[in-house]
């Protein structure tokens, strides 16, 4: 193990059971992530991506295999590790300040009121703390659901499709604001996505999966300068590259 490996998965497999039987969702997965890195996870739906996911906040301990986080087997869900999922999941009745504050699990009044101003500052929304879900635009609903996962300062911020739900111009703005926010906190980012450009302007390492039950068949360092330029040979060679791997099977 790296000094610096952050997240160790050994030989996952999960499988889900049902009522017309067990389906083998996740084999074989050994994945290290060092700290600070940001991994982003490609592969075809239903290939166990959002599983993963899952698994590594600790809102599924059923599984084979081993997880660590620095070292320490996974026993359940921590405030180590942030969730951003493609809807926003904000209460609509509470106000934007509110659904923050809502996540919150430790500390006093005075240190919470810090840490919200502090993290709605982070994703551009001060000034809205007083408005409801209702009256926000998708992309700064989903800001908020960022706030909110960062507000506990986890040191692992895992997105699933976070910005799958926007218009093609908030997603480049938030991609880019993810990518501040990673540089200044040093978060340790794991990010599914099902768009393969996104997952080389974001990423340090691409990793593509297989179709169900979801492996890992290949890893690509993405060496590029940031910030990225989309348009640039290296960077659309890459981008081709993934394109053919996550294509290969489904052919
Ligand atoms: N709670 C569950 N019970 C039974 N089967 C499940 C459950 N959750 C997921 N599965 C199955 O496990 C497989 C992987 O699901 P998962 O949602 O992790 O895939 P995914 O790669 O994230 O898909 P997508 O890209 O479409 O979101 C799928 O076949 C799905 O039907």
């Amino acid at each position: 193990m790296s000094d610096n490996s952050h997240v160790v998965i050994t030989n996952l497999s999960k499988a889900y059971k049902g009522r017309s039987g067990t389906i083998l969702s996740l084999t074989g997965i050994s994945l290290k992530v060092d700290r600070h890195e940001y991994v982003s996870i490609v592969g075809a739906s239903g290939c166990g991506k959002s599983t993963l996911l899952r698994i590594i906040s600790g809102l599924d301990t059923d599984f084979k295999g081993a997880v660590t986080i620095a070292g320490k087997r996974i026993a359940g869900a921590g405030l180590g590790r942030g969730i951003v999922f493609q809807e926003h999941r904000l209460l609509p009745w509470l106000t934007v300040w509110e659904n923050v504050e809502f996540a919150l699990q430790k500390g006093t009044a005075e240190e919470h009121a810090e840490l919200i101003a502090n993290h709605l500052k982070l994703v551009g929304l001060a000034g809205f703390e007083k408005a409801y879900p209702g009256q926000l635009s998708g992309g700064m609903a989903q800001r908020v659901a960022i706030a909110r996962a960062l507000v506990n300062r986890p040191e692992i911020l895992l997105l699933d499709e976070p910005f799958g739900a926007l218009d093609a111009l908030t997603r480049l703005k938030l991609q880019q604001q993810v990518l501040d926010i990673w540089k200044k906190e040093k978060t340790t980012m794991i990010m599914v996505t099902h768009d393969i450009e996104e997952a080389v302007y974001m990423g340090d390492r691409v990793i593509v999966m297989s179709e169900r039950p979801g492996t890992i068949k290949k890893e690509f360092i993405i060496d590029l300068p940031r910030p990225r330029n989309r348009s640039n040979t290296e960077f659309q060679l890459l981008r081709q590259a993934i394109y053919r791997e996550f294509h290969k099977d489904c052919v």
